[in-house]
């Protein structure tokens, strides 16, 4: 008796992903039937199995995720979940009941089938989609560098590896540490956070370990470290590569052997914690460097999720934009403003070194300062002033901090004559040393400019 070879099934209710679907996996080797419901799969149930079930989550009638938990209960496996919905939650969702992959549409067929393959040979249990649930953490973005990082999260949310995030400063560490506390089984259990750059490294040992009474002046009473509150959760430990080296040894030390003494302390105290690290800084650098021990960077870089600079996935703009607007408005409590599309099409191409973090900031002033209801080309000229405004704020702050300390005369003099000179010479130079534009730009008047520059002039080679 010649056994049939089991098939592939596909269900979807877009007729145009099953056929392309279907021909790549034909085209591979592989019998595919296709599905345009979840009730013909149930059907089809009745007297066959799949080798593997491809599904779409969102369908007409049954949805993917309802019909998996149905073929949970018949034994029913492997079953890859196809979706355009990205967030966190269903993915993780989709990972903690055991679904073996988890292809964001729209995917490369390749990795289609690339996937169908693994999984055929892996041979996994059924795996299971549960309705996923609102998440708390509300990570945003559609670029593929996202997808994946949302892919990456579900997949290890569950499990109790620890994770190195890596990312420019704001790109959203913190955030992904909190996706992974909420999509595992640790969610009801403490997140503790530290910021280990943010603590004097004197403190910070007691800090992550408690201490007992009397173990240093100041310490009247036993305080429990951020070890012990983050008992049977996660402990989110933020610009890890901050970390001195002595401490560095400690911690490692705690990770191996799971336990650990207060400060000051003899009882040795056994924790159950996941680590989750984040650093801006490149870990293996400094490794190399002799600022972050190797054995360490092992223990934590188990898994790496490195997050992308917002200028990498301007496409994530827009939709970033629109939240942040939405979330200051509520925040602040004023209207809530909108993007014109000119004014969209300009904050797609700032560059954003402040990442996730500068653009929330934008769009936090725009909904303070801009006029209207619709935010336009202008109000962003004037929303960008006041942040690069912000960085010689900061020169200017350490000048004159340096020139106070000094004790030097006519600061504030000194400080509007640079004012004055540096603008004067920026607008005379972008306008071909044509004065009544330089003013114009300048947002004075031709006289005031005149002033200024002769101002300027006459006192410069003294000032200089
Ligand atoms: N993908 C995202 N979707 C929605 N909000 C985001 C996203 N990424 C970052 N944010 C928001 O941007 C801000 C900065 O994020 P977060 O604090 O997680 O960054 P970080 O990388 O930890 O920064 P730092 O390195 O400076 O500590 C937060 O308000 C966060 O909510």
């Amino acid at each position: 008796m010649t056994k049939q070879r089991a098939e592939i099934w596909i269900a979807d209710d877009d007729r145009g992903v099953r056929f392309v679907l279907a021909e790549a996996l034909r085209d591979a080797g592989h019998a595919v039937r296709e599905f345009g419901d979840a009730d013909a799969v149930r059907e089809a149930l009745q007297t066959m199995r799949p080798a593997l079930l491809l599904t779409d989550v969102r369908m007409p009638g049954e949805d993917g995720l309802s019909l998996l938990l149905a073929l949970k209960e018949q034994g029913v496996g492997p079953v890859i979940v196809m979706s355009a919905y990205t967030d966190v939650a269903t993915t993780a969702a989709a990972y903690r009941a055991g679904a073996v992959d988890y292809l964001a549409k729209p995917f490369d067929l390749d990795q289609a089938v690339a996937a169908v393959e693994r999984a055929l040979i892996d041979e996994p249990a059924v795996s299971v989609v549960l309705a996923p649930a609102a998440p708390a953490h509300a990570l945003l973005g559609e670029s593929a560098a996202m997808r994946e990082v949302f892919r990456l999260i579900g997949r290890v949310a569950a499990s109790d590896l620890n994770v190195l995030i890596t990312g420019e400063t704001g790109t959203g560490k913190e955030l992904v540490a909190r996706a992974l506390h909420e999509e595992s089984a640790r969610r009801s259990r403490p997140f503790v956070a530290l910021n280990t750059a943010a603590i004097p490294s004197e403190l910070l040992e007691s800090e992550l370990f408690g201490h007992e009474a009397g173990a240093f002046t100041g310490a009247t009473r036993r305080h429990p470290g951020r070890f012990e509150q983050a008992e049977g959760g996660t402990l989110f430990l933020d610009e890890i590569g901050d970390m001195p080296l002595a401490l560095q040894t400690r911690l490692l030390r705690v990770l191996a052997g799971g336990e650990f003494y207060r400060v000051g302390g003899r009882e040795l105290i056994r924790g159950n914690v996941r680590i989750v690290a984040a650093t801006h800084q490149d870990l293996d650098q400094r490794v190399a460097a002799g600022q972050f021990r190797a054995d360490l960077k092992h223990r934590l870089d188990v898994v790496r999720i490195a997050l992308p600079a917002l200028r990498t996935r301007r496409s994530d703009i827009p939709l970033l934009a629109q939240h942040f607007m939405a979330s200051a408005a509520r925040e602040l409590n004023l209207p809530a403003k909108r993007f014109s599309r000119a004014a969209l099409k300009l904050i797609e191409q700032r560059d954003y070194p402040g990442n996730v973090r500068e653009l929330e900031n934008l769009c936090r002033r725009l909904t303070v300062i801009a006029p209207g209801v619709e935010i336009l080309p202008a109000d962003l000229a004037d929303g960008s002033a006041a942040h690069t405004g912000h960085d010689w704020a900061d020169a200017l702050r350490d000048w004159a901090e340096q020139a106070l300390a000094a004790g030097e005369e006519d600061i504030h003099g000194r400080a509007r004559e640079a004012l004055d000179r540096t603008l004067l010479e920026a607008a005379l130079a972008a306008h071909q040393g044509h004065r009544q534009h330089a003013a114009a730009a300048l947002g004075v008047g031709r006289n005031t400019l005149t002033r200024k520059l002769g101002a300027s002039r006459t006192r410069k080679p003294s000032g200089a």
